[in-house]
């Protein structure tokens, strides 16, 4: 059977970077994904506004609703403080060994945990089954119609604290309207937009920063 695009990018990875080497797994994905086969990683461009978000928010705990191939799980992991972890979501069953696999030569196999499911069926766990006390990050990325619900259970589900950093990707383009409208013109939300363009791409796209207050 014919290897799917995620695969010939796990391919790229697994030949060109080095091992151990986070940036370089990096470098490789974009470089693979600029000039061969565009794919929906968050990308270099919008991932230096992840990178400031999550060097501000310091996390202990972080949370990534969409794993895909764990572009933007390395990028996170490569961040964290020793003592701090990555909680990543994934529902699509074929990613996941993928996305096992770029972490693991990045050499973040550690500070990343990988969960298989739909994120709504996950958030209500993560307290019981995976210890969590509350999120200092959230990377919302998976659909986007998922953004705006997802939030809510986690408010629901006490996952959130005073404090608690969101960052959505795709805000322009798919576009996540109902999420926007959950967050802004919120008196429990500080909301940041961040203008940039699609990865890889020239169209434009933006990043939103949601602040839980509490
Ligand atoms: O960053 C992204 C881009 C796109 C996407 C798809 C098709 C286009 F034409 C343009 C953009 C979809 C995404 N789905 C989930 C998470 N992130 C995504
Ligand atoms: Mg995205």
């Amino acid at each position: 059977m014919d290897q799917s695009k995620e695969q010939r990018i796990l391919n790229s990875v697994s030949y060109n970077a080095i091992k151990g080497d986070a940036e370089s797994v990096l470098d490789c994905i974009d470089k693979y994904c600029s000039q061969k086969e565009w794919a929906m990683n968050v990308g270099d461009e919008k991932g230096l506004i992840l990178d400031k978000i999550v060097k501000e928010a310091d996390p202990t705990v972080a949370l990534e609703l969409g794993t895909y191939c764990g572009y933007s799980a390395v990028r996170i992991a490569r961040l964290l403080k020793p003592s701090a972890h990555l909680f990543s979501i994934e529902f699509n069953a074929e990613f996941v060994p993928i996305a096992k696999e770029i972490i693991e030569i990045a050499g973040l196999e550690d500070k990343v945990t990988i969960l298989e499911g739909h994120a709504q069926d996950i958030i209500p766990q993560l307290k019981t089954k995976y210890n969590v006390d509350t999120l200092d990050f959230v990377f919302l990325d998976h659909w986007k119609d998922r953004y705006a619900p997802d939030t809510i259970l986690l408010e629901q589900y006490g996952l959130l604290r005073k404090g608690s950093i969101l960052l959505a990707d795709n805000i322009g383009f798919p576009g996540a309207p109902d999420f926007l409208k959950h967050v802004r013109n919120n008196e429990h939300y500080e909301c940041t937009h961040y203008p940039s363009h699609l990865e890889y791409m020239k169209a434009p796209d933006a990043m939103e920063k949601a602040v839980y207050l509490g």
